[in-house]
């Protein structure tokens, strides 16, 4: 009789960034034979447009070392033993999806920093590493892609590119695999550096849980799989302790509404009705993947994203939300992102900044410099730690571009 598979969530958030055209989907594809663009848009467009989910299991094979995401050794045919199940995570690389690239970094607990073998370091790639080093990710490594289009020079060329490249960036000691996504080469060689350099980072078990939403959707909507979780539905990665199906939740900020002429948020609280995890249902959820939380919420409070950015959690054990913020801020050297790296002017009163914080992005309004901090007063407040980090970004001609990053300070 064939064996139950043991259902197990994933343990660690792996994200898949760079350039755009690189080819994060296409090596998503191959290690887990999982499509994440299944938007209708994003396949017109061919290219990433929002953060998809897809989890494996990596194994090894006990007979030749090799390493695989298939229970039957690729190379050798032996049956392979599992190592952990993962979770990664596509990030899009268009520069004009950066913020929904910052979102989705808040949630890697490691990335595979995609480079072409062609093209080299482009902008994005620059972008996407300075936005890893922004949210504090230090657990990278680098596939060097597509190497079937190029020659040995080449790739040595680009390998000496890339060495120069992260120089002094939180990438410096990451390895550089050679790869091509499209033929399957040497992804048993890029699984093994995941393996050594993205651990699974240790967790506190009794802390209480915090989730960051990242889509919310109403499940009444024709087509809205599945139908056992019921209500309004929310969906994003738990970042720590534990969720159970009938615990009591807490969503901040919460659902906007108008007083007096100004838009203010309430916290909400709900039951949690069901919960998916991998794509299963299971009675309790943990770190690691995209987690569906069904809700007794109305769901016309959860339709079209519109929970996007809130943080659940127990309540009353939430971080407290902020409507102006202090921030110790770092502003970066160089704008990042366009193809003339431009020097980054100081913070100037009254100008409007856009933030993300977490999955969180909003708007701030300079109201007050200090020496090395900016006081800003926000468009949507925002749910989060004293010391969490903020990504700022300005608008340097059509485009918000990356320029600093702040700490919330009391
Ligand atoms: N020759 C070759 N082409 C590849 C390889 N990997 C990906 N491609 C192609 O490169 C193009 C872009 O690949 P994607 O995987 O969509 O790139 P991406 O980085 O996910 O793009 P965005 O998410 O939109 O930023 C597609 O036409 C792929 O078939 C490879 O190893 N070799």
């Amino acid at each position: 009789m064939a064996k139950k598979k043991e259902f197990r969530q994933a343990e660690v958030n792996i994200g898949m960034v760079g350039h755009v055209d690189h080819g994060k989907t296409t090596l998503t594809k191959a290690l887990t034979g999982i499509w994440t663009d299944t938007h209708s848009e994003e396949l017109r467009r061919g290219i990433t447009i929002k953060i998809g989910f897809a989890d494996a299991e990596i194994r090894k094979c006990p007979k030749c070392g090799r390493y695989s995401t298939s229970p039957i050794c690729p190379y050798c045919g032996a049956e392979t033993e599992f190592e952990r199940r993962v979770s990664f995570i596509d990030a899009p690389g268009h520069e004009a999806l950066m913020t929904t690239m910052l979102a989705g970094a808040s949630l890697m607990d490691g990335a595979v920093l995609v480079i072409a073998a062609n093209e080299g370091v482009m902008p994005q790639t620059r972008e996407h590493l300075m936005a890893l080093q922004i949210v504090g990710n230090k657990n990278i490594v680098i596939a060097l892609n597509k190497i079937e289009l190029v020659d040995r020079e080449k790739v040595l060329q680009r390998y000496n590119e890339i060495k120069e490249f992260v120089k002094g960036t939180v990438a410096e000691n990451a390895p550089i695999i050679p790869i091509s996504a499209l033929h399957g080469a040497n992804v048993d060689v890029l699984l093994a550096a995941i393996e050594e350099f993205i651990p699974t980072p240790k967790r506190d078990p009794n802390k209480p849980p915090k989730m960051l939403v990242l889509r919310s959707f109403d499940v009444n909507k024709p087509g809205t799989p599945p139908e056992k979780l019921v209500g309004g539905v929310i969906g994003g990665s738990i970042v720590q302790g534990k969720l159970k199906v009938g615990d009591e939740i807490e969503i901040r900020p919460g659902v906007p509404y108008e007083e007096h002429g100004r838009i203010k948020y309430e916290p909400i609280t709900t039951e949690i009705v069901s919960l998916q995890a991998g794509g299963r249902f299971v009675e309790e959820a943990y770190p690691g993947g995209l987690v569906g939380v069904g809700t007794k919420l109305d769901p016309f409070l959860t339709k079209g994203d519109l929970m996007a950015g809130n943080v659940v959690g127990k309540p009353g054990k939430l971080p407290p939300v902020w409507e102006d913020l202090t921030l110790e801020v770092h502003l970066l050297e160089r704008v990042v992102g366009t193809a003339e790296e431009l020097k980054v002017e100081p913070i100037k009163r009254k100008e409007v900044l856009l933030l993300n914080v977490g999955t969180a992005r909003t708007m701030g309004l300079v109201t007050g410099l200090g020496k090395d901090t900016v006081e800003l007063k926000l468009q949507i407040p925002v749910c989060a730690e004293v010391g969490d980090r903020v990504a700022i970004s300005r608008q340097v001609g059509s485009r918000w571009r990356l320029i600093g990053y702040g700490f919330i300070r009391e």
